[in-house]
């Protein structure tokens, strides 16, 4: 497979969700910010952590001591302000109190850091649902769950064990080198100058793993978002036989993500090495130069034992510098990707002065409604009265913005330029729960979730247990229920697997039905069903009209049956607009399609 082809079919743009390469400083603080409220609100987890962290240190090193004051009372039994038994006892002690602290230091540090995590993964939902169509057609739903499962792990890493680790190492150092310099400053100087070159490599070496880490993320986003894809249309797939290009697919992406990861694992192998090169130095240069020490009495052989001890204990903390240097920079680039979901702002979002509209009295009004994506203009000044319990047919060229403007109403887009007015308020000042519970919405492609029919019907409603029952037979959806094994209990399978296209429509119309929308706003609702059923449904939906306001939007005419007017659109602008028998006298684009579909009935 050509990495072209993959490139093209992943193409990573600036969608406003996709993952910042190269974080400078300043973004890494600016994104890291965002931690601080989390942070200070567990601030006592985190000082209680850190002050075991510090209890746990402070044992630590009193057991190289205690070992030095046995040493000394093993040489001199005599001048020992302790037995070398007591010391014995005492280091068992203190290893057991400091197995305890260290237990408690860590769970209340790495607990913060899972409870931080919570609270941004509720957040990120939070603001996911808040977010809209604008936001979610520039993000690959692959890369946002990859952002939840990889990102949030960075993050939590970074609060938890990389903060635990820095307060660690800090202490530690703090500490084990003042000990040192008490016992001899200028061995505690000879001693730690190969640690620079240590921190210095590992921050190196990290420097490789962060970048590559960073690109093994990005694959696995990829991974996830083809896997997603390719099971949701699994059918597609198999149809155009297109397993084998999937496969290939699969396998490339699978392939650089393995490859990083080999590299990772190669780089992460080289540490080690470079903290035995270091810790070897340390100790030969205390071996030489503290031997020489202890044999001209300047130190004795425990202080010499205590010494040693200490460096050992200063080795890891100094290794895992360069590692938290990389923590935070891996932490502060994955905050900077959740930051893109959890800054971004919705195009659609309730006005200061919004006010709440109940029903619909007088109707809607388009004035002046002018929309289009990035691609330019594809609604130009559309203006028209809709009166309240007045049925509205939509036509027109495919593409020419119907569902657009269909989902102008209940603002699932924004409307900028122009305004949508419902009772002589602009829908932009209406608030958005009161404007959407006004409205009933079939989408062109019915959406099911992988539960029970009875659930996906009432799943507009608070109510889980309303009769869903009246609304399945106004969409004609009662025989079907009724072959059904389970009835309104059959499970839909996953995304309604299990349903016939004209089924999920229905299902979808019997849904927007059950609340008793005022305004019914229905996108080529019967698209999928057969002319014999479509008659069923559209009599069916003939007695729940009543004075509802009503618009839909389809190709086939035969459906505008119960319209009052129909509305032809053109180039972006009503072309022609008057009764199914007004626009036929005036044997224009209506009366043409009219013309095309009776041909296309009696050829079929
Ligand atoms: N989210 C989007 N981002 C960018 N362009 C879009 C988006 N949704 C639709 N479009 C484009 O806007 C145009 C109008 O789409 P729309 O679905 O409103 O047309 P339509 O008249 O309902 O089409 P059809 O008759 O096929 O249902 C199309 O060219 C489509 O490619």
């Amino acid at each position: 497979m050509a990495p072209v082809r993959v490139a093209a079919f992943f193409r990573i743009g600036p969608t406003g969700c996709e993952p910042r390469p190269n974080p400078g400083k300043a973004t890494t603080i600016k994104d890291l910010s965002r931690l601080i409220p989390h942070i200070r609100s567990l601030g006592r987890r985190y000082t209680g952590g850190a002050l075991l962290l510090l209890a746990t240190n402070a044992l630590a090193l009193l057991i190289p001591w205690y070992m030095k004051l046995a040493v000394e009372a093993l040489q001199r039994p005599a001048s020992a302000r302790l037995s070398a038994t007591t010391c014995a006892l005492l280091i068992v002690a203190l290893a057991v109190a400091h197995c305890v602290t260290r237990i408690y230091s860590r769970t209340l540090i790495l607990n913060a850091a899972r409870i931080i995590e919570y609270r941004i993964r509720e957040e990120l939902f939070q603001r996911l649902l808040l977010l809209d169509l604008p936001f979610f057609s520039g993000s690959r739903t692959g890369d946002i769950i990859s952002r939840f499962a990889n990102d949030l792990t960075n993050v939590r890493m970074l609060t938890g064990f990389g903060a635990m680790s820095a307060m660690n190492t800090l202490i530690l150092y703090g500490a084990a080198v003042t000990m040192m310099w008490r016992i001899h400053p200028w061995l505690t100087l000879c001693a730690v100058v190969p640690f620079p070159l240590m921190v210095l490599l590992v921050k190196k070496v990290s420097q490789h793993m962060f970048r590559r880490s960073l690109a093994a993320q990005e694959e696995l986003a990829r991974l996830s978002s083809l896997a997603e894809e390719s099971i949701s249309a699994i059918r597609l797939v198999k149809s155009y036989c297109r397993e084998e290009h999937f496969q290939a697919l699969f396998q490339e992406i699978a392939g650089r993500y393995l490859e990083h990861n080999l590299v990772m694992g190669r780089l992460r192998g080289l540490i080690i090495p470079v903290m035995a090169v270091a810790t070897g130095a340390g100790t030969l240069i205390v071996l030489f130069l503290g031997g020489r020490l202890v044999i001209a009495g300047t130190i004795t052989l425990g202080d010499f034992v205590a010494f040693s001890g200490y460096l050992t204990m200063l080795v890891w903390p100094t290794a895992i510098m360069g590692w938290i240097l990389t923590m935070m920079q891996r932490g502060a680039s994955s905050m900077s990707r959740l930051n893109a979901i959890l800054t971004a702002e919705p195009a659609v979002a309730d006005a200061a002065d919004a006010v709440s509209q109940e029903g619909v009295r007088q109707g809607i009004e388009l004035r002046g409604l002018t929309f289009g994506y990035d691609n330019g203009k594809l609604l130009d000044d559309i203006s028209c009265h809709i009166a309240a319990g007045e049925r509205i047919g939509i036509t027109g060229e495919v593409g020419c913005g119907k569902s657009s403007l269909l989902r102008l109403i209940p603002r699932l887009l924004p409307v900028d330029d122009g305004m949508i007015l419902i009772d002589g308020k602009d829908i932009n000042h209406i608030t958005l729960a009161s404007l959407r519970s006004l409205i009933g919405y079939v989408p062109q492609e019915a959406f099911l979730f992988s539960r029970s029919i009875r659930e996906n019907i009432a799943y507009g409603v608070e109510d889980q247990w309303v009769d869903v029952s009246n609304a399945a037979r106004r969409a004609g959806f009662t025989d079907d229920v009724n072959s059904f094994r389970d009835g309104l209990e059959t499970l839909v399978g996953e995304k309604g697997v299990s349903l016939s296209g004209g089924q999920k429509q229905r299902l979808s119309i019997a849904r927007a039905l059950l609340p008793g929308p005022r305004i019914l706003l229905l996108d080529d609702p019967l698209s999928a069903v057969d002319a014999g059923r479509e008659e069923e449904v559209l009599n069916e939906l003939r007695g729940f009209y009543g004075d509802r306001t009503v618009l839909i939007v389809s190709h086939r005419l035969s459906v505008f049956r119960d319209c009052h007017r129909i509305l032809v659109l053109k180039d972006g602008r009503i072309a022609e607009q008057g009764s199914p028998a007004e626009l036929l006298a005036l044997d224009g684009l209506y009366a043409g399609m009219q013309r095309m579909q009776r041909l296309r009935d009696e050829l079929l």
